[in-house]
């Protein structure tokens, strides 16, 4: 069962995911604010502040056509193709791989002037779920998460200055297959790819609540709206 180091904690987050973060927001009895909505995609926020510090966590579910869970998930896990969508990121490597689809990653972020700094160093695993929760009454094909959460590592290597950021970060993500009306192939017109994104950032260290905040309102929906796009542009047939 123990594979490596973090299996246990990998396991565990994973579990709590599809239970706690699979439900849609405000089911949890939590008061969640929808602070940007761009067609499918919806954004939540909560506020919360742990130890002075501006921790709000965030929800964004959305639904795009023409691709797969596996296929999303894949390119949200892969580094290879990170920093083809990734905004906010200067400098990453991997540190470790523990196994197949679980790497170790230490990367800095634009400093975001008055604060300074931030870094991050986590382990990223992507897993195919078995038996996942059907939320409402559809069935899904399959399953996908990517489980992104801070981890120490001796091998580190920070850059001086950088003050550690502490993450807790999942991609879920449902394939749901329409097969066409007159009985053909089932072909990506076919596809419908639910997702659920979950991020909880602690800054790790103290930044003006008004800086924090406004990052988080423009670059979680930047995010979203880049990562999808490029998603789909990766697996978009060539046009013949
Ligand atoms: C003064 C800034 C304090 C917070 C800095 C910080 C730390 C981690 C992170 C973060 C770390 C990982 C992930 S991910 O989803 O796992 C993908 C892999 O990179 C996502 C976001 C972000 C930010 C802040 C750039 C801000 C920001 C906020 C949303 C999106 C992007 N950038």
């Amino acid at each position: 069962k123990r594979r490596h180091k973090h299996s246990d904690e990998l396991e565990k987050k994973i579990q709590n995911h599809l239970t706690d973060s699979m439900k849609p927001p405000g089911a949890d009895g939590d008061i969640w604010e929808l602070f940007a909505e761009e067609g499918e995609m919806k954004i939540y926020r909560k506020e919360l502040v742990e130890d002075g510090l501006i921790c709000d966590p965030l929800k964004a579910v959305h639904s795009i056509g023409n691709v797969t869970a596996r296929e999303m998930c894949h390119y949200f896990w892969d580094t290879d193709v990170r920093m083809e969508w990734e905004g906010t990121i200067e400098s990453f490597r991997v540190i470790e791989v523990p196994e197949e689809f679980t790497t170790i990653i230490y990367q800095t972020h634009r400093r975001v002037w008055p604060s300074a700094q931030r870094d991050c160093l986590y382990l990223s695993s992507m897993v195919k779920v078995d038996n996942p929760p059907s939320v409402g009454d559809k069935i899904p094909h399959d399953t996908w998460i990517v489980c992104n959460f801070s981890v120490d590592h001796p091998e580190a290597n920070p850059v001086s200055g950088c003050v550690r950021a502490l993450i807790e970060i999942a991609l879920i993500c449902q394939t749901f297959i329409t097969p066409p009306k007159d009985g053909g192939p089932i072909t990506r017109d076919c596809l419908q790819c639910d997702i659920i994104y979950v991020a909880n950032v602690n800054p790790g260290g103290w930044a003006p609540a008004s800086v924090l905040r406004s990052i988080y309102k423009r670059e979680y929906p930047k995010f979203l709206r880049r990562f999808t796009a490029y998603v789909q542009d990766k697996t978009r047939k060539l046009d013949i």
